[in-house]
């Protein structure tokens, strides 16, 4: 990859590993304070529907009393005194009278002299209640009247709010549901809420700077609304802000110095690799190669491993891309043949007969020169032609007639070919015609796609029909399981290879005779 783009990316990387944790971290103080405010409101009109329920039970209680008393006669001393006896076992009700008409005749506080006007009804409920609003009994605030054929019980409409000091700006208020009509209110109102939600049972909306829960009670025909100003959510969302922005910056700052420590060890990637390569600390795993129809094994693919790399932690494909990336690859390849030379004979005598097969990469068919280190391989006491199969990738065939000429050397040392992961890359099936090899290595995603039902598990099919028109050895890669094994069994592949049969393992513990099961 070339530095600059590297740059790029890793600054890239940066800005979004700093910016993203703090957009999450406002995202998260913006939910999190609406979600808490919304729940503040509703517990805010649970409440006022409480209280105001408790105030209705008193004036219904009220008015039952009321009714015992005889409501004919003049407003007598001994009258006033029956009905300031009853206000005083309710809170909640402010004053109680006898009515004539529309008028309040005699109340416990005096005589109306000429009888108190109430006005006419603002609501009547099922019941024959009358509900007049802004009734003004002694002269000074407002009530709320509750009146029947003969009696009245007065509220004040303070009565059916609550104290919420801990929410400034809140505004509140008791409705009548069926009429519409606001009976008390504290604080800033708007009477679109009351047409869009007013008859709901419970609701949570944001309309005009409020958040607003609207709760209906369910034993009278009223209900609440609590409305919590955008300030006071501002206020609320900067608080959680504060304290969540802090998080999302060390996350960033995390994020940053890990971007940060990956680019550096990427950009001292190469020579790391040489050092590495130096000091010898690339091993060879071998993965066994097993023969279908008789379960043995008849091979191995020798695996780079670089236990040494504790740090970075690169899975082979990324650290072999890298030699590639950096010029590296036929150091890499000289050194993968040359401990092939001294795990051969030692695998060989174990399993005679038997092959190791070798990954080369593209750049090595474009340059030939592995085909002295092949030949120099092939020196080696116990290692003859048989034991030896290169794998090449099809991405090797981007230059097929580079690439034909040095498969058309390897095959004069009597070496043979296969063509590795064929199918993932871009040339198609009848480019396959052109390469001259000996083997074909069904690639892990058809394997994968077996009994799948997929479009995929048709593929498998095609390339094994392919491959015996051509004469080609099969070998698959990746089984995992029965299930596939016994597939490619019936379909005549021959050879496979995958973690059913053994993962890619020192020669130390292939060569271990196998225990009993
Ligand atoms: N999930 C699963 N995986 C399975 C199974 N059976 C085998 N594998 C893995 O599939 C990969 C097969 O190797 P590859 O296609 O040649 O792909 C190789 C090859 O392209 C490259 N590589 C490894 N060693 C060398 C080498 O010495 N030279 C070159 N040029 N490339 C190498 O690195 C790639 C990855 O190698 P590994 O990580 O060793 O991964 C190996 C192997 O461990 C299975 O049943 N399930």
């Amino acid at each position: 990859m070339p530095r600059r783009f590297a740059t790029t990316i890793a600054l890239t990387l940066c800005t979004v590993a700093i910016v993203l944790p703090l957009v999450a971290a406002l995202l998260i103080a913006r939910h999190q304070s609406m979600e808490e405010a919304g729940a503040q409101a509703s517990n805010i009109a649970s409440a006022i529907i409480h209280r105001t329920e408790a105030v209705g039970e008193q004036s219904a209680a009220a008015y039952q009393r009321l009714t015992e008393l005889n409501p004919s006669g003049t407003c007598s001393e001994a009258k006033r005194a029956q009905l300031r006896r009853i206000l005083l076992d309710y809170d909640y009700v402010q004053a109680a009278g006898y009515v004539s008409g529309d008028r309040i005749t005699c109340s416990a506080i005096g005589p109306q002299a000429d009888g108190l006007q109430m006005g006419p009804p603002a609501y009547v409920s099922p019941k024959g209640t009358r509900v007049h609003f802004g009734v003004s009994i002694d002269g000074s605030r407002p009530f709320v009247v509750l009146s029947g054929d003969h009696y009245a019980t007065a509220v004040h409409p303070d009565n059916l709010l609550v104290e919420t000091p801990s929410v400034p700006g809140l505004a509140q208020g008791v409705f009548g549901r069926s009429a519409g009509k606001v009976w008390a209110r504290d604080g800033h109102f708007d009477p679109a809420w009351l047409e869009q939600h007013g008859k709901a049972a419970r609701a949570i909306f944001y309309d005009g700077g409020y958040l607003v829960a609207i709760q209906g009670s369910e034993r009278f025909d009223v209900g609440a609304y609590a409305a919590i100003p955008r300030a006071y959510l501002s206020s609320r969302l900067r608080e959680l802000a504060l304290l969540l922005l802090p998080v999302g910056l060390a996350l960033g700052a995390a994020l940053v110095g890990a971007i940060v420590m990956f680019a550096r060890q990427r950009a001292s990637l190469p020579a790391l690799l040489r050092a590495a390569l130096n000091r010898q600390e690339f091993v060879l795993y071998y993965q066994p190669i097993v023969e279908l129809g008789s379960n043995t094994i008849a091979g191995a693919e020798a695996l780079l491993r670089w236990p040494a790399n504790k740090q970075i932690g690169m899975r082979p494909a990324l650290f072999v891309q890298a030699a590639a990336d950096c010029g590296l690859t036929a150091r890499f390849t000289e050194y993968v043949l040359a401990r092939v030379a001294i795990d051969g004979p030692r695998f060989f005598s174990r399993y005679p007969g038997c092959y190791i097969s070798v990954n080369l990469a593209p750049s090595d068919l474009l340059s030939g020169a592995v085909v002295e280190h092949l030949q120099r391989l092939l020196t080696t006491p116990g290692i003859g032609v048989h034991n030896i199969v290169v794998e090449v990738t099809e991405s090797s065939f981007v230059d097929p007639a580079s690439a034909n000429r040095t498969i058309a050397r390897i095959h004069a040392l009597g070496i043979r070919v296969a063509i590795d992961d064929f199918g993932t890359g871009f040339s198609g099936l009848s480019q396959l015609t052109q390469l001259r090899a000996d083997c074909l290595k069904i690639d892990k995603i058809f394997v994968d796609a077996i009994g799948t039902g997929s479009v995929t598990s048709e593929v498998v099919l095609h390339i094994i029909a392919m491959a015996r028109s051509l004469k080609l050895t099969l070998i698959s890669e990746g089984v995992e399981t029965h299930a596939q094994a016994e597939f490619l069994r019936q379909h005549g592949v021959a050879f496979a290879q995958g973690w059913l049969f053994g993962k890619a393992q020192p020669l130390d513990e292939l060569l271990r005779p196998a225990g009993p099961d």
